[in-house]
């Protein structure tokens, strides 16, 4: 429907301007409302074959996600994508330990051996139960536990673990039953914890009444991102070094779904071989390429075979690749300039980095990405990996830092850096830290249910909907000044406190 009145401007206008648009630098103007809020229907994909009910990624990041957060980001209906900031074999116990539960819930339990004695193994451990095996470890059968409560009445403080361990049965379940089935159990048995459990015996993981008690005060899960394993499905960074190949094949072992090529530049020779390789060497496996900006660097990387391709350079919170390097780009203008290229091929596209809020994820979407990728969006909750701390201000944060940071990089992804320039280190990435979110089982989904209320506003049902709106020229844009961003929010207040929920 072409407009019968000059009113705004359709995207391809305003994105060819010359200008490099950031989100903020835009807004959508409203279009006409025929359906409730509910009737809006975010289901996407992240790459050709990985379809996702809620257009969320957690990014590579190893200050946002290990298998906690991806657990979480697949029980809400998005996925994580573990980082690789770890060896081969840590990142693939990762995506074993995602794929080994059907509970977005991850406690650290203890073991020990049956020899082990009270005394010395667990004075000033804040722990409520031990549970014994044979390794000491979870890699072998459980043979019984010790309350807390048992070991501090106790005398005998020599006594070894394997004497007074508790071996009633039926403290197990099978480690894929949900959230439902456990908290069944734990009602009929009138237990505190049950014990997830492999087929052979193996320990997964501990689940207490407590954690389960609080999953259940969060907005109702869904059945989450299930792939044709039954399982959670999970993604996997990886570089593009001869040695990834060999990382590569851990993580295949482990059942990873999907494997994002992590780089800020990513049309390269060493991309576009690695492309090859894995589709070449895994035809089943979903890659996705980036990142890119242009729609130059996507022609080659969609050439080059990637099945979903992932926008942005120097637009995260803690990038300075843009000040370091002079290279990027805007990422509302990327966004557009990628999706209207990977579109022609079917190709989903990935929005990374630079979403503070809601507002931010209906922008990206609506501008032609398939689903956004988080960092600081997500970091700082509950599943994010690390521990909270109270900061100068008394505010409780936990730590986020670019993988292009000097800490990130010597701390493991050094290779990649050492391999050009043994000697010079640059730092494209900054170390910071992010307020206290809350679990991401509840900032994501009361998150997308703002973004259905942008969707709505817009008069788009679904993503294809919106992405068909703006490519008719329906859907119209203007550029906000400065003036109007600064209308555009909170202002001349005293004081004020922004709660969405
Ligand atoms: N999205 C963004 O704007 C940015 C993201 N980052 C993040 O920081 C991390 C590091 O990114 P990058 O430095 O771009 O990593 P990278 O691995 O793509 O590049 C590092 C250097 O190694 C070179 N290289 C890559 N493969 C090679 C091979 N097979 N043989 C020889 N040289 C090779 C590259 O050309 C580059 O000079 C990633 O997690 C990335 O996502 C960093 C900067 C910006
Ligand atoms: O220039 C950079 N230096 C870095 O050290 C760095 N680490 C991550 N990233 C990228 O930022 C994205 C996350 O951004 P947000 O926090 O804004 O969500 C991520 O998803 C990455 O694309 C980096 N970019
Ligand atoms: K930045």
């Amino acid at each position: 429907m072409a407009a019968e009145f000059e009113d705004g401007s359709p995207a391809e206008k305003l994105f060819n301007q010359g200008y490099s648009y950031t989100y903020d630098d835009v807004i959508f103007l409203p279009h006409y409302i025929d359906f409730p809020t509910d009737a809006v229907n975010l289901s996407t994909k992240l790459s050709r074959n990985i379809p996702l009910s809620i257009p969320c990624v957690s990014s590579p990041m190893d200050t946002v996600t290990e298998s906690y957060m991806a657990a979480a980001m697949a029980a809400v209906g998005g996925i994580g994508i573990i980082h690789s900031n770890a060896t081969p074999s840590e990142q693939a116990d990762m995506i074993r330990s995602v794929k080994s539960r059907r509970v977005p819930i991850l406690s650290s339990p203890v073991f020990k051996t049956p020899d082990s004695r009270i005394v010395n193994e667990f004075e000033g451990d804040d722990v409520p139960f031990v549970f014994v095996t044979q390794s000491g470890n979870e890699k072998s059968k459980l043979l019984g536990y010790v309350a807390k409560s048992d070991w501090l009445g106790l005398k005998d403080t020599e006594i070894k673990l394997g004497e007074i361990m508790r071996t009633d049965a039926n403290v197990s379940v099978p480690c894929h039953y949900d959230l439902g089935q456990i908290n069944g159990k734990l009602k009929e048995e009138g237990r505190d914890f049950v014990v997830l459990e492999k087929e052979g015996g193996e320990v997964v993981d501990v689940v207490t009444k407590e954690e389960v008690e609080r999953v259940k005060g969060y907005p109702k899960l869904g059945k989450g991102t299930v792939g044709s394993d039954g399982r959670w499905m999970v993604g996997a960074a990886i570089g593009t070094r001869g040695s990834d190949k060999e990382r590569l094949e851990h993580l295949v072992k482990a059942g990873v779904d999907v494997i994002v090529l992590d780089s800020s530049q990513g049309n390269s020779i060493y991309q576009i071989e690695m492309i090859k390789y894995v589709k070449q060497t895994y035809p089943e496996l979903d890659v996705i390429g980036g990142n890119v900006v242009t729609m130059s660097q996507a022609q080659n990387l969609i050439k080059a075979g990637v099945d979903g391709l992932r926008v942005g350079m120097g637009s995260g919170s803690i990038c300075t690749t843009q000040e370091v390097c002079a290279v990027g780009r805007g990422q509302a203008t990327a966004v557009y300039k990628v999706s209207s290229i990977a579109t022609q091929s079917g190709i989903p596209v990935i929005a990374d980095g630079g979403i503070s809020f809601s507002g931010h994820i209906v922008k990206a979407l609506v501008l032609g990405a398939s689903t956004v990728m988080m960092g600081s969006f997500l970091a700082g909750s509950t599943e994010a990996p690390g521990a909270y701390e109270l900061n100068e201000k008394g505010l409780q944060v936990k730590k986020y830092r670019g993988m292009g940071s000097l800490e990130a990089m010597t701390k493991g992804s050094d290779q990649r850096y050492l391999g050009d320039t043994a000697k010079l280190k640059i730092a494209q990435g900054v170390v910071g830290a992010v307020a206290d979110k809350g679990s991401v089982l509840k900032h994501v989904p009361y998150t997308m249910q703002a973004v259905k209320q942008g969707f709505q506003d817009l008069g788009a049902s679904s993503l294809r909907s919106a992405h068909d709106l703006l490519r008719s020229k329906t859907l119209r844009l203007e550029v906000r000044t400065a003036a109007a961003q600064v209308e555009g929010g909170v202002h001349g207040l005293a004081s004020h406190e922004k709660k969405a929920f």
